[in-house]
């Protein structure tokens, strides 16, 4: 495997005030990889993506980007980075053009109008290259600031929240543009608090919270590790309550009487189906549906960075 885009080692940033916002945070991201930095308010995304940029110092560890000390080799190390804000705070009276073109120089870029055009053109704002910001709906100044954040063709893309308050409409564009910057080789971090923004679009998801990093995992392999599935039995008729031999199962009877829901463990040696069918069979209990359904991520998410912030025993390898 070729050599990390990004490697985190130990990074801890105490703020003047004392508080700990990052707590040696290890991290190794991969070229070409779509990362999903998943933590509630708070939990130091931003402060992680700013320590990478130079935006502020950090306290103690290391990072390097590309194999460049960020602190000692600053300039090349920021030169392989594009960062995608929250807002766009300024240039409200330039073009679109002017601006994105005028941030490749601030990278010691030279004028490459042929990239600037291309970079327009990816991101459907071509032809509003001779608008002023100031008149473009909220959708395409976000798209004005990924086009400033690619105009000095960063091979790391870092997106700050990128979906959030667009529309789904906007948001299905942005997940597009996205993939399509992975299919020419950009590795991209983006941090988000909504989880099906991971979902949908992560290779590998982290989780922080309060400045640690509680796990990094493929995420087909998060949702296969800590992924539970509901086997979800509707009845013929209903029940006023399970019969005492099923008691101790775990079982969950609907406010209804009519489904019967059983939780378990996809990768259990044993899921217990088999057994609860025949019993059900054997107590007449007649079924008249059945379905399954997955954790989402959401549910994996919320138990992670709840219990006071521990990770469960088995995220911690
Ligand atoms: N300049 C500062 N001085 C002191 N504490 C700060 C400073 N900036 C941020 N913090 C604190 O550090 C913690 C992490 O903040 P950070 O902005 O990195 O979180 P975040 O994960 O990006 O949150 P959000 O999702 O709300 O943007 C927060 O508790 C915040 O209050």
């Amino acid at each position: 495997m070729s050599d990390p885009i990004l490697v985190l080692s130990g990074v801890s940033k105490t703020y003047k005030n004392g508080f700990e916002a990052l707590k040696g945070v290890d991290l190794s991201i991969r070229r070409g990889e779509i990362f999903a930095l998943l933590g509630p308010n708070g939990a130091g995304k931003t402060t992680l993506i700013s320590a990478v940029c130079g935006i502020v110092s950090f306290t103690g560890g290391t990072i390097t980007v590309g194999g460049h000390d960020n602190r000692r080799d600053y300039k090349a190390a920021r030169a392989m980075i594009g960062l995608v804000p929250q807002e766009l705070t300024t240039d409200a009276f330039e073009t679109v053009w002017d601006t994105v073109s005028f941030t490749r120089g601030l990278f010691g870029k030279p004028r490459n109008d042929a990239v600037v055009e291309r970079t327009l053109r990816d991101l459907s704002l071509w032809e509003k290259k001779d608008s002023k910001i100031m008149t473009l709906s909220g959708g395409m100044k976000r798209r004005v600031l990924i086009a400033k954040a690619l105009a000095h063709e960063p091979e790391l893309l870092f997106l700050d929240e990128p979906t959030a308050g667009v529309d789904v409409t906007l948001r299905r564009d942005m997940w597009e543009v996205v993939r399509r910057l992975r299919e020419n080789g950009t590795t991209i971090i983006l941090t988000t608090h909504y989880i099906e923004e991971a979902e949908e679009m992560a290779d590998r998801v982290g989780v922080i919270a309060r400045g640690q990093l509680l796990l990094v995992e493929e995420k087909s392999r998060l949702m296969e590790k800590l992924g539970h599935k509901e086997l979800i039995l509707t009845l013929d008729a209903p029940l006023s309550a399970l019969p005492p031999a099923l008691d101790d199962r775990g079982l969950h009877l609907g406010a209804d009487g009519t489904t019967i829901v059983h939780t378990y463990d996809t990768n259990a040696p044993r899921t217990g189906i088999a057994t609860l069918i025949a019993d059900l069979s054997r107590e007449n209990i007649r079924i008249r549906d059945l379905e399954t359904r997955q954790s989402s991520l959401e549910e994996i998410f919320v138990g992670l960075v709840s219990d006071n912030g521990a990770a469960p025993k088995e995220a911690r390898s």
